[in-house]
C-alpha cells in the first residue's frame, strides 16, 4: 500500500516537474526573445538609416556619370575637382574612382595615374538598381592592399567605408550585411561570421533558435539582408544576473507547482478516505427544494438533495463528493442513508405523508435493486407513492437493463422522473419504453428562457413530447418571474428554483411549509 502511494505520488511529482519546466521554457524563451529583439531592432534600425545614406550616395554618382557621361579615357583636371569636390560631401563612400573598361584613370586619392590600374570587373549586381558590387574586394590602394566591399555606377566606384564600430558590439551579438546573388552572397558590412540563410528558405524576414544562438535576418529588398546573431552563453556570461533571475524563478515555480500539486493530490485522496470513513447519517445533510405545482398553486413536493460534512467540520456540495461516491463504490451507502435520514428527519417534523419527495438515485441503485429494497424496507406500502426517484438522464446508457428495473419500481406505486432531461441523447422511443412519469427540464435550458425564442421552442417541444407519452413536466432552475411566465404559458407541470425557494433544512422546510399551501383547498 505504502509503495503504491510512493509510486502514485512519484508519479505526480513528475507530471509537476515536467508541467513546470514546459511552462517556463515557454515563458523564458518568449521573455528572452523580447529582449533581444529589443537589440535586433537597433541593429536593423541602423541599417535602415545606412540604407537611406547610400542611396543619397549613389545619387552622387549617378549624378557625376550625368554631367561626365562623354569623359573621354583620360581623367581631366577639373573632373577630378569636381569627384573630390563631391567626396567632400560623402560619409560611406570613400576614394572615389574614375574607370573606363576595367581600368582606373584616377581617384580621389590617387590623383591622375601616370598609367592605369588595371581592376577587376564588377560583376555583382543588384537587379533593381545600376549598382555593381566588387566581387573580390582586394583591391590595391597607393601601395597597400586593402579588403574592402567597393560600388560602381556607371564610370564611378567608390569603396564603401562603413565603420566597423557602426553598430552596437558585444561579444555577444555579432551581426552582417550581406547582398544575395544566386545561391551565394557577398559579406556587405559586419561580421564574416554570421552565415546567412538563403532568403528562399526563411522569407524576407524571421527569427529563429539555432542551436544555442538566436538568429534574425530582415531583408530590405530581395536581395540585401542584415543578420543578427546572439551567442545565447556569451549572453548569459555577460549577464549573469538574467541567469540566476531565471533559474531562481524555476526552482521557485517547481516548488509551488510540486506544493500544489500535492495539495491537490492529498486533498482528493484525503476526500476519498474521509468518504470511506464518512457516509452516516451523522456526516449526510439533507436539504429539502420544494416543488411549485402551477395547477394547484402549491407546494406538494420536495427533492432531497444532500451535502456531506467533512472531517474539518465543513459542508461539502454534492458536485464535489458524487464522483469520489461512484468511484469509492458507496452509492447505495450514499442513497440508504440519504433515504434513511430523509424519511427520518420529515416524520420527526411531521410532514411525513403530506408532501411527496424526490430521492436522486444512482443508476447501479436501480439496477442492483437498492431502490426497490429501499422502498419496500423504508415506505409502509401505502407510503410507496410518497417518494420520486430520480434519475439522471446521462447515466441512462444502457437502456434495456433500467427499463425493467424502473417497471418494478413503479409497481411499488411511487414515481420515477428522468432529471437534468435534455442534456442526454433520449429520443421519443427511449421514453416511451422507459415508462416514467416525469421528466425535468435542466437549468441550462430555463436560463434565459424569457428571452431566447430558440429555448423557448425546444422547451415547448419537450413538453409536447411530454404531453404525448402523459408525462408531468417540472422546470428547474427557474429563478425569475419572468421564466415562470413563460412556462406557465407553455404549459409546465411544476417550478424549482430559487425562484420559490432555495434547499433548506428541514426545520426551514417546516417553517416555509407552514406558510404556503401544500394541499389544493
Ligand atoms: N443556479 C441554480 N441552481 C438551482 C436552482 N434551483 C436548484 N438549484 C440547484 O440545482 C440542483 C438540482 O439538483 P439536481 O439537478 O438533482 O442535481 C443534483 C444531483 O444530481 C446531485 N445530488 C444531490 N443530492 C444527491 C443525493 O442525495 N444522491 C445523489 N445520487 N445525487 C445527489 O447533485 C446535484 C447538485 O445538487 P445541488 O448542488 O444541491 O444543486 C441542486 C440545487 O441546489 C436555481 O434556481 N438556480
Amino acid at each position: 500500500m505504502m509503495k503504491k502511494i510512493q509510486k502514485r505520488q512519484c508519479l505526480w511529482i513528475g507530471i509537476a516537474v515536467v508541467l513546470t519546466m514546459s511552462f517556463f521554457s515557454i515563458l523564458a524563451t518568449v521573455t528572452l526573445t523580447k529582449v533581444w529583439g529589443k537589440y535586433e531592432e537597433i541593429v536593423f534600425d541602423e541599417r535602415t538609416k545606412i540604407d537611406i545614406q547610400t542611396a543619397h550616395e549613389y545619387k552622387v554618382l549617378r549624378e557625376l556619370n550625368h554631367k561626365f557621361a562623354n569623359e573621354d579615357s583620360a581623367c581631366s583636371v577639373s573632373l577630378l575637382r569636381k569627384m573630390r569636390d563631391a567626396e567632400f560631401h560623402l560619409n560611406i563612400l570613400r576614394d572615389l574612382g574614375f574607370v573606363k573598361d576595367n581600368l582606373l584613370y584616377c581617384s580621389t586619392r590617387l590623383g591622375i595615374l601616370q598609367a592605369p590600374i588595371e581592376r577587376e570587373a564588377f560583376t555583382i549586381n543588384n537587379p533593381n538598381s545600376d549598382i555593381y558590387f566588387s566581387p573580390g574586394t582586394i583591391v590595391a590602394n597607393i601601395d597597400v592592399e586593402v579588403k574592402k566591399m567597393a560600388v560602381q555606377i556607371g564610370n564611378f566606384q567608390a569603396f564603401l567605408s562603413l565603420p566597423e564600430n557602426l553598430y552596437i558590439e558585444f561579444g555577444w551579438l555579432t551581426h552582417a550585411t550581406v547582398l544575395f546573388v544566386n545561391d551565394s552572397y557577398e559579406l556587405l558590412h559586419g561580421s564574416a561570421e554570421v552565415i546567412p540563410r538563403p532568403i528562399a528558405e526563411i522569407g524576407e524576414s524571421a527569427s529563429w533558435l539555432d542551436g544555442g544562438e538566436y538568429v534574425s535576418q530582415y531583408c530590405s529588398d530581395d536581395q540585401v539582408c542584415t543578420i543578427v546573431e546572439i551567442k545565447i552563453a556569451e549572453y548569459f556570461h555577460h549577464f549573469p544576473e538574467i541567469l540566476i533571475a531565471l533559474i531562481s524563478t524555476l526552482i521557485i515555480l517547481s516548488i509551488l507547482v510540486v506544493f500544489a500539486v500535492i495539495v491537490f493530490h492529498n486533498k482528493y485522496s484525503m476526500l476519498s478516505g474521509q468518504l470511506r470513513r464518512g457516509i452516516n447519517s451523522r456526516r449526510i445533510i439533507c436539504h429539502y427544494q420544494p416543488l411549485y405545482n402551477l395547477r394547484t398553486k402549491t407546494y406538494d413536493s420536495v427533492e432531497v438533495l444532500c451535502r456531506w460534512t467533512n472531517e474539518d467540520g465543513e459542508l461539502v456540495r454534492p458536485d464535489i463528493f458524487i464522483g469520489q461516491v461512484e468511484k469509492n463504490e458507496q452509492t447505495s451507502e450514499l442513497t440508504e442513508t440519504v433515504f434513511r435520514k430523509a424519511v427520518h428527519e420529515l416524520k420527526s417534523a411531521g410532514l411525513f405523508g403530506k408532501i411527496r419527495f424526490a430521492i436522486n438515485f444512482f443508476p447501479s441503485d436501480i439496477s442492483n435493486g437498492t431502490a426497490k429494497r429501499l422502498i419496500e424496507d423504508l415506505l409502509p406500502e401505502q407510503h410507496a407513492s410518497l417518494v420520486i426517484v430520480e434519475l439522471t438522464e446521462q447515466e441512462l446508457g444502457h437502456i434495456n437493463s433500467v427499463v425493467e428495473a424502473i417497471l418494478m419500481i413503479r409497481q411499488e406505486d411511487s414515481s420515477v422522473a428522468i432529471d437534468d432531461f435534455g442534456t442526454g441523447y433520449s429520443n421519443f422511443q427511449h421514453l416511451e419504453k422507459l415508462s416514467v412519469d416525469a421528466l425535468k427540464i435542466d437549468r441550462s435550458f430555463i436560463f434565459g428562457i424569457d428571452k431566447n425564442a430558440l429555448r423557448s421552442k425546444l422547451v415547448g417541444s419537450i413538453i409536447d413530447i411530454a404531453k404525448t407519452l402523459n408525462l408531468k413536466v417540472i422546470a428547474e432552475g427557474v429563478e425569475h418571474d419572468a421564466q415562470l411566465q413563460c412556462l406557465l404559458a407553455l404549459g409546465i407541470h411544476y417550478s424549482q428554483g430559487f425562484l420559490h425557494a432555495k434547499p433548506m433544512p428541514v426545520g426551514e422546510l417546516k417553517h416555509f411549509l407552514g406558510q404556503h399551501r401544500t394541499r389544493p383547498d
